[in-house]
């Protein structure tokens, strides 16, 4: 006898699953990348530096070494999420519009006779060109081409194919501009002038976009204004309510006892270890020099030796904090108690000093694990590659020949929203 399915299928989609990264290594699940575009077109010998990059990208293969990149990860059952995709659909909700354009159009920015025709002009395109734009800048004459140029001092001022509107060829380290830290996120004030304004589109994507504005988050950072930074790249999840901070040139004390308070307040984390680095380029973020690659290994640039470091904890009253001093030679030790485990494994590669500093300076130490033990790098590395295999550690290598000259590597290169723990 025939029977009929009575059962009808629930029309409602299923509830976006809320962001929540619990760990450093645990399996990753969901990331945030940004395939480079039209923001590096714009890098010239002039600008690079100013943009924080140290060379010039042929931006054809730095795409396809990001298409592997992506490619991996997706491999590895990661969903990968694209900051354009992003910033596309968040534009098609008409207040995240509104408040994005306004943000970054600004009197006191573009002067007060170019902004509001940048903001008409900006109102009147579509999600798609509008998120171009965003990323990718305008110059003069691209202005001209779109509207009657405004009679305004600043453009007058400026040479044709001046740059009204600054690139963003930093988007590429979705890593830092904002990092997810147990259940909430830092969406982190800048250090560098040339990053600030990607504060404002990440803030929009957290606020507005489908796949995060109905999920319920704490948020560890202060919005975009406020002098105390932290960046991505610096913030290490520990895991089971640790974290590892390094004290930059991009990420302050004060952004540090922010985060703590934060962190502590909500009751998420009870311990913060931070490091004191160098305030050096090629040491700009913690991550440059060390991360995590199983349960209680890091890959570690030789070079880096030993660091003072603070173990920061909830203290007595509102908002107190605890700090215990530790000598540098208690580094791995106080990062050890933290984790709870007996003993770290640092793994740094024997190779001679000029070697080492190479592979440091090409990311060498900025892998991206995806779970316990299996990592991603650039294929440049060779010996750190070698040495981590020779550990035990699965090594996915992708090509980085273009994207490295930005100096990040894989994990800058990605903003994890879902980690298991451990
Ligand atoms: N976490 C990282 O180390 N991110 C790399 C950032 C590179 C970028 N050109 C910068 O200077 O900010």
């Amino acid at each position: 006898m025939a029977t009929t399915d009575t059962t009808t299928a629930d029309p409602r989609p299923l509830p976006a699953e809320p962001p929540f990264v619990g760990s450093e290594v645990g399996r990753l699940r969901e990331v945030i990348v940004h395939r480079p575009g039209l923001e590096l077109l714009r890098l010239t010998p002039e600008n690079m530096a100013e943009l924080l990059f140290d060379d010039l990208l042929w931006v054809r293969r730095a795409q396809e070494e990001h298409d592997v990149f992506s490619e991996v990860l997706a491999g590895a059952g990661v969903k990968v999420l694209e900051l354009t995709d992003l910033l596309r659909e968040t534009l098609a909700v008409p207040q995240a519009r509104t408040w994005i354009v306004e943000q970054t159009f600004d009197d006191r920015v573009q002067g007060p006779v170019a902004a509001p025709v940048l903001r008409d002009l900006a109102a009147a395109m579509g999600d798609e060109e509008l998120a171009e734009l965003l990323v990718g800048g305008l110059t003069r004459r691209e202005l001209g081409e779109r509207t009657d140029e405004p009679s305004s001092l600043v453009l007058h001022g400026s040479g044709a194919d001046s740059l009204v509107l600054a690139p963003l060829p930093n988007h590429l380290f979705t890593r830092d501009t904002s990092c997810w830290v147990y259940d909430g996120v830092a969406v982190n004030a800048m250090r560098m002038a040339a990053r600030a304004r990607e504060t404002v589109n990440y803030e929009a994507i957290y606020r507005w976009h489908p796949r995060f504005a109905p999920t319920t988050f704490h948020h560890w950072s202060a919005g975009i204004a406020g002098e105390a930074s932290v960046e991505g790249g610096d913030v290490l999840v520990l895991g089971d309510g640790a974290v590892l901070v390094g004290m930059s040139e991009r990420t302050t004390a004060q952004g540090v006892e922010r985060l703590a308070t934060r962190l502590f307040d909500a009751g998420v984390a009870d311990r913060i270890v931070a490091v004191e680095l160098p305030r050096a380029r090629s040491f700009m973020h913690l991550d440059t020099v060390m991360t995590m690659v199983d349960e209680r290994s890091f890959i570690k640039y030789a070079g880096l030796g030993m660091l003072p470091s603070y173990t920061v904890t909830p203290g007595p009253g509102p908002g107190g904090l605890n700090i215990t001093d530790h000598e540098p030679e208690r580094m791995h030790d106080a990062l050890a108690d933290a984790m709870g485990v007996t003993g770290l494994r640092i793994l740094a590669a024997e190779q001679d000093v000029h070697a080492a500093a190479r592979e440091q300076w090409d990311d060498g130490c900025n892998s991206l694990a995806l779970a316990p033990g299996v990592v991603v790098t650039y294929d440049r590395n060779v010996t750190s590659n070698s040495y981590l295999r020779e550990s035990g550690i699965e090594v996915l290598e992708v090509p980085g020949s273009e994207l490295g000259r930005g100096r990040g590597g894989p994990r800058c290169m990605s903003c994890p929203t879902i980690r298991e723990g451990l």
